[in-house]
C-alpha cells in the first residue's frame, strides 16, 4: 500500500513521546512547504479545505468528493503525511464508512470523525452535539471501513466547551472503547481540564486550539498530547499576500516594483522543478 509509510509516521507520532505541532495544509503548494520545512504532519482543517476549494466558511457546504479530490492532490504533491478533519463524517454513520473509504483512497494519514450535529440544525444559534450513542455508532463505522489497517482514526469531540468536561470525558471514554487510535479535543480551556482528561482516559491526545494557559509545549507532551494545532495561520497569510499584491497591481504599481514576491528559488523548489527538468530531458530528449 503506497500510502502505508506515511499512515506509521503519523502512528509513531501517536505513540511517541512528544508533542508536535503540524504544518497547516490546504493544496499542493501549502503541503510541499510545510514538507521542506521539516513538519512532521500536516493537518488539513475543514475549515481551509472550505475556504480554499470554495472560497467559504466553515459550514459544511464543501462535499466529500471536493474534500477527498483536495486531499488527492496533496498525496500526489507530496510525502507528508496528513491528518485530514473530515468534520462529522459528512453524513450519519454510514455516509461515515464512505468517508473513510474515500479518504484512505485519496492518502490520508489519519482522520477525525466528531460528534457535532452538522451542518447547523434549524433555529440553533450554537452547534449542538449528536448523541453519545449516534456519536460511537460513527466511530465504529469508521473503523470498520478502514481498508488499511494503518489508517488513524481518531474520536473528536467539543463537548468541553458544548456541554462540559464530564460530557467530554464520558464520550471519549465510549470512543476509546470501541478502539479508536487517538481523542482529539477542541474547547479545552485550563490545565485543570486537560489533567481530568489525561485521568479518565488511555489513548494518545490531539488538541485543537488551545488557550495560552496550554501552550507549552512540554507541558504538552507530559500530559500524552501528542499533536497540537496551531491555528491555520498560512492560508491567512496567503489571503493578505494576494490581496496585497492584487491591490499594488490595481492601484498602478509595476510587476517589477512589487514587494512580497518570493524568490526565483523558492518558486522553483515549490514547482519541484529541478526533477521536471531532469525528467523532462530523460523523457522528451530535451537539454537539462
Ligand atoms: O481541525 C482543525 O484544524 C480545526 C478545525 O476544526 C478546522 O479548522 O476546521
Ligand atoms: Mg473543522
Amino acid at each position: 500500500m503506497a500510502f502505508r509509510s506515511r499512515r506509521e509516521k503519523l502512528r509513531s507520532i501517536l505513540s511517541g513521546s512528544a508533542c508536535v505541532h503540524p504544518g497547516s495544509v490546504y493544496d499542493a503548494i501549502s503541503i510541499r512547504i510545510a514538507e521542506d520545512l521539516g513538519f512532521p504532519l500536516g493537518m488539513f482543517g475543514g475549515s481551509v479545505a472550505s475556504l480554499a476549494v470554495l472560497g467559504d466558511p466553515d459550514v459544511t457546504l464543501i462535499t466529500l468528493t471536493e474534500l477527498a479530490e483536495q486531499m488527492r492532490r496533496m498525496s500526489r504533491a507530496a510525502s507528508l503525511p496528513v491528518l485530514v478533519d473530515a468534520d462529522h463524517g459528512y453524513g450519519n454513520a454510514l455516509n461515515v464508512r464512505r468517508t473513510v473509504q474515500e479518504l484512505e483512497t485519496a492518502g490520508a494519514a489519519g482522520l477525525t470523525i466528531e460528534d457535532t450535529l452538522l451542518p447547523a440544525a434549524f433555529g440553533e444559534a450554537k452547534t449542538q452535539l449528536i448523541s453519545l450513542e449516534e456519536g460511537v455508532g460513527k466511530m465504529k463505522a469508521a473503523l470498520d471501513a478502514r481498508g488499511d489497517s494503518s489508517l488513524v482514526i481518531m474520536g473528536r469531540t467539543g463537548a468541553a466547551s458544548m456541554s462540559s468536561i464530564e460530557d467530554a470525558i464520558r464520550r471519549a471514554r465510549a470512543y476509546e472503547a470501541v478502539g479508536v487510535d487517538a481523542l482529539f479535543f477542541t474547547g479545552i480551556r485550563s490545565r485543570a481540564e486537560l489533567e481530568a482528561v489525561v485521568a479518565a482516559t488511555r489513548l494518545p491526545i490531539v488538541l485543537g486550539g488551545v488557550p495560552d494557559e496550554l501552550s507549552a509545549i512540554d507541558y504538552l507532551t507530559s500530559q500524552r498530547v501528542r499533536i497540537a494545532l496551531q491555528g491555520h495561520a498560512p492560508i491567512a497569510a496567503a489571503t493578505q499576500a494576494v490581496y496585497d499584491v492584487q491591490k499594488a497591481l490595481r492601484e498602478g504599481t509595476l510587476p517589477k516594483a512589487l514587494k512580497g514576491l518570493p524568490s526565483v528559488e523558492l518558486t522553483n523548489r515549490i514547482m519541484r522543478e529541478a526533477q521536471v527538468k531532469a525528467r523532462s530531458a530523460d523523457l522528451l530528449g530535451l537539454k537539462k
